[in-house]
């Protein structure tokens, strides 16, 4: 098995179009992607009734089994599998069952906070921020948890005024400072078509990595002028 060269977070607001960017931009790549979403490491509350759930900040960083993430991510990182957790949206909990995950070439971690700790940021190699407009991402925040999450319109309005939109503003917009892209409208094809070809040549192997951080900090350091590159280049 092949240790995972490519690590990319995908993060942004409810509804931004964080799961449907991660699943277009490697759909080409299918049998070489490993899926995170970092809703599975939602803290485990069996300990609470469903109405205690129902309150719940699932906004807040500290919704988040962060230290399993780190250490499950360690581990495809080494090359080794996972037993990863799932949730369940309309329970509010996590489900009994884990699924095993093998490590891959690339793998992609999406979620609201997906670039908000410090140590993950660190493991990855690709950080993205979906950014669409907040009427957008309600409307469709609305359709979905009606629909497929079994809530009803008065409950999602009020989870979003109280928890989700002073949450987004606190603890998610702020870590579009951390990302190397900024995908503006979710799945635009332009980004979307560039990302999967950069996707694609990490799975081959042949990729530049032309993000690279260290390599622009260093070329900066040297004298490098990020600002007028095409001039100095
Ligand atoms: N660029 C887009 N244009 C139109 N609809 C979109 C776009 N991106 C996502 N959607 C739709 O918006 C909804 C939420 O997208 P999703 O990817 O699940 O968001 P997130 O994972 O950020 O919550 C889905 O119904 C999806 O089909
Ligand atoms: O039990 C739960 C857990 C989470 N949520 C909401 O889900 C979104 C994150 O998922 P997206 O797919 O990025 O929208 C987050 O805003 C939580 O409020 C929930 O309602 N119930």
């Amino acid at each position: 098995m092949t240790i995972p060269s490519f690590v990319i977070g995908i993060a942004g607001g409810t509804g931004a179009g964080k799961t449907t960017v991660a699943q277009l931009v490697t759909e080409n790549v299918e049998d070489a992607v490993t899926r995170i979403p970092l809703d599975n490491y939602y803290e485990d509350l069996s300990h609470l009734d469903l109405e205690e759930r129902s309150d719940v900040n699932y906004d807040h960083p500290s919704a988040f089994e962060w230290e399993l993430l780190r250490e499950q991510l360690t581990h495809l990182l080494e090359g080794r599998t996972v037993e990863m957790p799932q949730y369940d949206f309309e329970i509010h909990n996590r489900k009994d069952e884990r699924i095993t995950v093998e490590p891959t070439d690339v793998i992609v971690l999406e979620g609201i906070l997906a670039l908000y700790d410090e140590r993950i940021n660190e493991m990855l190699d690709l950080r993205l921020y979906v950014e669409t407009d907040a009427d957008v991402r309600i409307l469709r925040r609305i359709q979905r948890d009606v629909v497929e999450r079994g809530r009803d319109l008065e409950g999602v309005m009020r989870q979003y005024l109280s928890t989700v939109k002073p949450m987004h503003e606190q603890f998610v917009e702020p870590t579009k400072k951390r990302a190397d892209l900024v995908v503006p409208e979710g799945a635009n094809s332009v980004a979307v078509n560039l990302l999967e070809e950069k996707i694609q040549a990490e799975v081959e192997g042949d990729a530049v990595r032309s993000w690279d951080r260290e390599t622009i900090e260093k070329r900066v350091s040297e004298g490098f002028d990020l600002d007028s590159a095409q001039t100095t280049e």
